[in-house]
């Protein structure tokens, strides 16, 4: 950012981008309202013990995993700040059963919010970044009553998405399909300030994230893939690369979208059942969305992931995304070990 030019504000920013025609005014404010969302949750995760939002909440979601005290609390503020906004038909979340309708919306929204209301729960409690991954889709036309099928479309057919990273200061990084965008929460004003426009991932990196404690469940392909990075100028990619873990997707991302990297949640054998950890509707694709938007690509290993159809609203995926030479390559290596298996 020129530091001499003053950042335009967000709002500022979609009203250009609904005057572009990359946007309407439906899509503008439901972004507005998810973003309005975002700054309480910001200031809830920043009051921390002062505000008793750390902890168990006592309960656990669909998926099995004990929910905390913020969780519940962001999945709440979300839902709220959308159920009177008009242009929303429905909500699904991490946090969530089911999908919820907004009730008695007259006529009907035109748009579907899903969400990840608090994504890296562990780490919550220790004071490391969090954040809010969501994924906007379009409400099929003609829908009177609302069903899980409606919230079953791959990601590319996102009309937005973005996440807020709770960071030691609050970004929103967004796309509606034309560039990946940054703006930096002003606590003082009050409103996200564009601080970088058209993010790059660069297309080589020496950087890889992954959760190294799981690699003996790992299936060959990716053995094979950490082994060359782990073995650097001596092996045979002739250069050390280092390694970053945050635990909170979002965190994650964030770094690699500042400076390239490869982060990676394979496929593994300790549940041969679950392919992956990730799920589709609300972490890995409007993160695909933004990294590719940011010239990045996805794979689940061997498919793009936004070329996915989904079966199920809390579906989970192997995710490889971020540099895109590095992409490229793991995704062949598992091309090639499926072809001579
Ligand atoms: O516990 P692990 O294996 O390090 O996994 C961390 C991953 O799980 C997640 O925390 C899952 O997200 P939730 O906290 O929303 O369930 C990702 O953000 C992160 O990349
Ligand atoms: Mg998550
Ligand atoms: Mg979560």
């Amino acid at each position: 950012m020129n530091p001499a030019k003053k950042p335009i504000a967000l709002t500022r920013f979609l009203i250009e981008e609904q005057r572009a025609g990359h946007i309407n005014a439906d899509l503008r404010l439901l972004i507005e309202v998810v973003a309005r969302a975002c700054k309480a949750i910001s200031h809830a995760v920043n009051k921390g013990a002062l505000g008793g939002v750390l902890g168990d909440a006592g309960t656990g979601n669909v998926q099995g995993e004990a929910q905390k005290k913020l969780d519940v609390l962001s999945n709440e503020i979300l839902l709220e700040a959308n159920e009177w906004g008009g242009h929303l038909a429905g909500c699904a979340s991490e946090e969530m059963d089911d999908f919820s309708e907004i009730p008695n919306a007259f006529p009907k929204g035109k748009y579907l919010l899903l969400f990840d209301p608090l994504d890296g729960s562990s780490n919550i409690d220790v004071n490391i970044s969090v954040g809010t991954i969501f994924s906007v889709l379009r409400c099929p036309e003609g829908v009177e009553k609302l069903e899980t099928k409606h919230f079953l479309q791959s990601g590319a057919q996102q009309v937005a998405a973005g996440y807020t990273v709770y960071g030691p200061s609050t970004m929103l990084v967004l796309t509606v399909g034309h560039g990946t965008h940054a703006f930096t929460l002003d606590r003082e004003l009050g409103s996200f300030l564009l601080t970088q426009r058209d993010m790059q991932i660069p297309a080589d990196t020496k950087e890889f994230a992954i959760n190294m404690s799981n690699q003996r469940h790992w299936y060959p392909p990716m053995q094979h893939y950490i082994d060359e990075l782990l073995a650097g100028k001596e092996g045979a990619r002739g250069k050390d690369f280092n390694m970053r873990w945050v635990a909170s997707m979002v965190g994650d991302v964030h770094r690699i979208l500042t400076r390239g990297g490869i982060f990676i949640y394979p496929r593994d054998k300790k549940d041969p059942d679950k392919p992956g950890k990730l799920r589709l509707l609300y972490e890995a694709n409007p993160m695909s969305f933004i990294v590719e938007q940011a010239g990045g690509a996805s794979t689940d290993g061997l498919t793009r992931i936004m070329e996915i159809e989904p079966s199920k609203l809390h579906q989970r995926v192997a995710v490889f995304l971020g540099s895109k030479n590095e992409v490229e390559r793991v995704t062949q290596y598992h091309a090639d070990a499926a072809k001579s298996s």
